[in-house]
């Protein structure tokens, strides 16, 4: 069952990393390609419309300029020597000629008539407009000729002119369409009839046709707007090229964090076989964190505190230990072995130091294991001591059901050990709920303690806590004193007993006899330098 979990788990961690990312990124690509796509057909029609303005004005320019010849005759000498002029400086117009009953009489060319055909239709500004007429010089090209409706002089240009101002690709169209007569004047592309009610709709704007992404813009001075459109086939090349880019990095990523996942599941998943082996193999050892009167600075006790260190030489701390233990069920196990290795240690802590008493850290399947009692039973019973020399420690969390609470330390207080509450007040236990519990001491966890002298939220709390246990009348053990300003507030405060670096971090058990030893008056300066050296027990 325990396989099948992690062969689960491993594929949805599997799936869960590498398809996460990739869909993210398919997502974005998605959402890029659309705006992508939107700019690009604002882009297009905004620069439609600049080459349109500009090529108007040469047409006005030059229509203005041939309307001045009026003494000569439209197609005259001087008439075509000017048109010549005219075209040579003017970039944007193929040419200038004079139209007459349906026929170019006359251009920069020459004077060979040529027939033009109707005009395409009348713009507002008096200009007849040919979309399709032809040129001489450019056989075959629909050319666009404006002919003055009054004078008959003549402007033509080249629809390459007016649209090649950017590259065009498949399922894209530009162009210039006449907005009072609704007809294409320039078209890059194929014109769809049904953008014209959105491009007469406003002056500016973009919408969403059939796929197709419509972008258009009027002029401001003449009778046409430029539009531009990019299809569905535009947004799915921009969506492939952003995949190209974000794919690969969503794969990395998914990668990354599969890895993590699969490192992180692999260490979650091992840790019970390897706390197995660790029992078997002994790398299971105790120190012990000295219990200071505050008054004299006597150490009066200790508590056990467990430490693995593994065969490869890596230090495993308690806090990432102890839960995984209590998870799989081998908390109890563990337990047995710091008993046996208390007992152990025993002879040094005890004998000759009257009233010493050791702290032992219980968890909830302790107290329910039959075993585990038998075996702190035996062990108080082997050493000989009084029973009330040690402590059974427990969290909170083991209080919380009152019935087994009352069971369990009536238990303990059959074999004669006292009974403390560790980490009071990072759980759920409530006053009344205390009181109802025949407890010995009670154990301030060091967060509280953490906060004497600060302006945290939470600073006021250990008083409460203090004046609560006093109310009781339970023994009160602050944890986690590491300044001389929180021992001055707990001494004032009344507290007896702490424990804290600012003593002494934990110690193996030479050390602890022989700080237990002499003298008992010390603080941080006066601690052997034999504690200092033991750090590394941490
Ligand atoms: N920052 C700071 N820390 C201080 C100071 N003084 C003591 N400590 C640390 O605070 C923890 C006190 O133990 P705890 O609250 O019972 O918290 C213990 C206890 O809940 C659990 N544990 C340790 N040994 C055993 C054991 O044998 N059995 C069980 N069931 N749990 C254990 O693991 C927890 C962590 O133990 P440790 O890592 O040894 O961490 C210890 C100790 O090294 C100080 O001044 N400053």
């Amino acid at each position: 069952m325990k396989f099948l979990f992690s062969r689960y788990a491993l594929m949805v961690a599997i799936s869960f990393g590498m398809l996460v990312p990739v869909a993210i990124s398919a997502w974005l690509a998605g959402v890029h390609g659309q705006m992508r796509v939107k700019e690009l057909a604002m882009e297009r029609s905004e620069l439609q419309i600049q080459r349109s303005t500009k090529i108007s004005a040469q047409i006005a320019s030059a229509l203005q300029q041939l309307g001045s010849l009026t003494s000569a005759g439209p197609c005259s000498a001087v008439s075509i020597r000017k048109m010549r002029d005219l075209v040579m400086g003017m970039n944007l117009l193929l040419d200038v000629g004079h139209v007459s009953d349906n026929a170019l009489m006359c251009s920069s060319f020459g004077s060979e008539p040529l027939e033009v055909g109707e005009p395409s239709y009348h713009s507002p500004s008096g200009h007849l407009i040919r979309i399709n007429a032809s040129h001489p010089g450019v056989e075959g090209v629909p050319i666009t000729m404006t002919t003055d409706a009054w004078t008959g002089f003549t402007t033509l240009v080249h629809p390459d002119t007016m649209l090649d101002f950017t590259s065009h690709k498949i399922g894209e169209t530009h162009g210039l369409v006449g907005l009072n007569s609704g007809v294409p004047i320039a078209v890059a592309g194929v014109f769809d009839d049904r953008w014209l009610p959105h491009i007469r709709s406003a002056s500016q704007g973009v919408v969403s046709v059939d796929g197709a992404v419509l972008a258009w813009k009027h002029s401001d001075q003449y009778d046409y707007s430029a539009f531009a459109s990019v299809s569905a086939y535009g947004v799915e090349g921009m969506v492939r090229q952003t995949l190209l880019v974000l794919v690969p990095v969503g794969l990395i990523a998914g990668g990354l964090i599969s890895v993590a996942v699969l490192l992180f599941l692999r260490n979650q998943s091992s840790m019970p076989s390897l706390l197995k082996a660790g029992l078997r193999k002994n790398e299971f050892f105790v120190v012990y964190q000295p219990i200071v009167e505050l008054k004299t600075g006597a150490w009066v006790g200790a508590e056990a505190l467990v430490r693995w260190r593994r065969d490869n030489g890596e230090m495993i701390g308690p806090d990432t230990f102890i839960p995984i233990a209590e998870d799989s069920g081998q908390i109890c196990e563990i337990t047995m072995r710091v008993l046996e290795l208390i007992e152990r240690d025993a002879a040094q802590l005890f004998y000759g130091h009257k009233g010493f008493f050791l702290s032992i850290n219980f968890s909830a399947q302790d107290f329910a294991n039959p075993l585990v009692i038998e075996k702190l039973d035996s062990m108080v019973k082997h050493l000989r001591i009084a029973p009330d020399r040690i402590h059974v420690e427990a969290t909170e969390r083991v209080f919380m059901d009152l019935e087994t609470t009352r069971r369990n330390v009536a238990r303990m207080r059959e074999i004669g050990v006292k009974v403390s509450i560790d980490d009071f007040g990072t759980g759920y236990s409530s006053l009344s709920h205390l009181a109802s519990v025949e407890l010995d001491a009670l154990k301030i966890d060091r967060v509280f303690v953490q906060t004497v002298g600060t302006n945290s939220v939470t600073s006021s709390v250990i008083g409460h806590i203090i004046a609560m246990a006093q109310g009781l009348k339970l023994k009160i053990i602050a944890e986690g004193v590491e300044t001389e300003e929180q021992a001055a507030y707990l001494r004032q405060q009344g507290v007896e007993l702490v424990q804290g670096w600012l003593y002494s971090k934990p110690i193996d058990a030479v050390t602890l006899r022989a700080g237990a030893s002499s003298g008992m008056d010390r603080n941080r300066d006066e601690v052997p330098e034999s504690t200092k050296e033991k750090d590394s027990s941490q």
